[in-house]
């Protein structure tokens, strides 16, 4: 089918988007918009230094070079289909711009412990020298909403459950209060024993959180494991795990190891579960239960974490938490109005593809995300794009090798990938700061799948773009979104808002559609012609 015969058909689409007005945030404009810095430039063959992964945060322990902050820049880049640059904007974009966007913030339970302003108030918590200097090192000047809160509270040794929106910072909340109670590396006094453990669902996570630990770890010799088969191997050695400060794990990993009795976890004293409403659903429950359980250090503090929990999840966590407080930041389940989304009518499934190849031929941001229900819808979709000369597209999904995966992150993170197709595995917790546009080319299957999904742009302060197709079987769901949408600032057209609302029944079968494993129909028809013909010529295969 020809470009031009895609864009007919996909003209047909209804699309509408959003402007950002919220009247629960304040977003103060950026100054260095303000102050004109728009001279300068990105140097020919550079990673775009939102991409560059080594330089995260303006501080990591980066190969290359660090530019000074005020002559740094992110300079926009819009390619069209052939990859070819279609514009050469000079807007900046502030390097480090969470603490501009100001929260609306709830602490509840009894005795909250007041918030912070600044790091610097962190010297009256005793938090190590060592530990700001960190800090400050890798470019955190101000604490984000989440930090302000939830740090105090979790160095005055309470339980916390916190929601905060995607990309602000979650990280630094639990993991500063951990190294910082932990205080030094362990020793001989510091008991028998991991001490902190932080679980989360996906291996690339655990690894992210893993990398975030380095960096508050700098200049001692903390020991933090990235747990797997061959570090849970490792630990089983006499009196190994004794040296461990800190576990990142999967769930079923660390599970796994507590059965084969390669480790315990009685001297754990902070157990974090990050995106706490996924641990706590039915899916991993059981294995939280039984890591909970193995924590039998009796001062052990819980902390849970996400950017959305539903209310029956926070009613297990409370259930779970002693004497908590309650964190949230922004309107609970809802994404930052940073992220400006839109509906895109796509009638059915097969006219999805020439949707999507036309809006890449016009100019869009790389890299872009683009979220398919299956492996093998994602699978087929990148092959489809490939095929129709779509520059640098890459695929990740958990039907991949280990080091197929580590590998697509990696090419992600130095923005090797402008086009990356994935699945569930990527909504949640993947910190690709440079990610300008993502797409759901499946419907979400719930609204927490939604804000996790969309929220991997719009990062860290950033502005971000969200497109959602929808077809006919999805329009009884539709106004279950277009409510999240209302919520984060966006205008809906009124004949959504009139469609009638899902019952719960029906909830649950959202975006559950039953989509063929190939999003190109038209290839399976090729591929019969050609059996068909060969048939013919050859009468052998008849
Ligand atoms: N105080 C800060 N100042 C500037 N940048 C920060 C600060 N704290 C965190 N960041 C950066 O913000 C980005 C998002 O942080 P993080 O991944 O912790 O978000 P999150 O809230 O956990 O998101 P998600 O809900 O998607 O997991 C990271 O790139 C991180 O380096």
């Amino acid at each position: 089918m020809s470009n031009e015969a895609f864009r007919l058909l996909s003209r047909g689409g209804t699309v509408f988007s959003k402007s950002n007005i919220d009247n629960h945030l304040l977003i103060k404009r950026k100054e260095s918009r303000q102050k004109g810095q728009r001279n300068a430039t990105v140097l020919d063959g550079q990673i775009p230094s939102e991409l560059d992964f080594f330089k995260y945060a303006q501080g990591g322990q980066g190969k290359r070079k660090i530019v000074d902050e005020s002559s740094n820049s992110e300079k926009k880049r819009k390619v069209n289909h052939e990859g070819e640059d279609m514009q050469d904007e000079d807007e900046l974009l502030a390097s480090v711009a969470i603490p501009e966007v100001i929260h609306r913030v709830s602490a509840k339970g009894s005795d909250v412990p007041p918030h912070i302003d600044s790091f610097e108030a962190l010297n009256t918590f005793g938090v190590p020298s060592r530990i700001t200097a960190n800090l400050k090192s890798s470019g955190y000047k101000t604490p984000t909403s989440v930090q302000s809160y939830c740090i105090p509270i979790l160095l005055k040794s309470r339980d916390l459950a916190a929601i905060s929106p995607t990309g602000t910072g979650k990280t630094l909340a639990y993991l500063l209060p951990i190294f910082s109670k932990l205080a030094a590396p362990a020793s001989p006094s510091s008991g028998n024993g991991v001490r902190a453990v932080v679980v989360v669902p996906t291996r690339e996570l655990a690894h992210q959180i893993y990398n975030e630990c380095l960096k508050l770890a700098q200049g001692r010799k903390w020991k933090i494991i990235l747990f797997s088969k061959a570090t849970a191997n490792a630990l089983s050695q006499n009196g190994a795990a004794d040296k461990v400060d800190i576990i990142i794990s999967t769930p079923l990993r660390l599970v796994a190891a507590l059965q084969n009795g390669v480790i315990d976890l009685n001297n754990v004293r902070h157990l974090v579960l990050d995106e706490a409403d996924r641990m706590l659903d039915p899916e991993f429950m059981p294995q939280i239960q039984e890591i909970v359980n193995s924590c039998t250090y009796s001062f052990l503090q819980k902390a849970f974490f996400s950017a959305t929990l539903p209310a029956g999840a926070e009613k297990l966590a409370m259930e779970m938490l002693n004497n908590p407080v309650r964190v949230v930041v922004g309107v609970k389940d809802t994404p930052l109005p940073l992220i400006s989304q839109s509906l895109t009518y796509v009638a059915d499934d097969p006219s999805k593809l020439p949707s999507l190849l036309s809006y890449f031929a016009k100019p869009y941001n790389p890299p872009v995300l683009i979220f398919a229900s299956t492996q093998t819808r994602a699978t087929s979709l990148a092959e489809e794009l490939v095929l129709n000369g779509i520059a640098n597209v890459d695929c990740l999904h958990a039907g991949l090798t280990q080091k197929e995966r580590e590998d697509a992150v990696t090419r992600m993170r130095k923005g090797e990938s402008w086009v990356m197709v994935t699945t569930e595995v990527m909504a949640r917790g993947m910190d690709f700061k440079g990610v300008r546009e993502v797409i759901n080319y499946d419907f979400p299957t719930t609204v927490q799948s939604y804000v996790h999904r969309i929220g991997r742009t719009g990062r860290a302060g950033r502005e971000g773009k969200a497109v959602t197709f929808f077809t006919d079987d999805d329009a009884p769901y539709l106004k279950t979104i277009a409510n999240v949408l209302l919520q984060s600032g966006s205008t809906v057209p009124d004949w959504i808002l009139k469609l009638p609302k899902p019952s719960k029944l029906k909830k649950r079968q959202m975006g559950k559609i039953k989509r063929p494993d190939v999003v190109n129909p038209a290839r399976f028809v090729g591929r019969r012609d050609s059996i068909k013909k060969r048939s013919a010529l050859h009468p052998i295969y008849a």
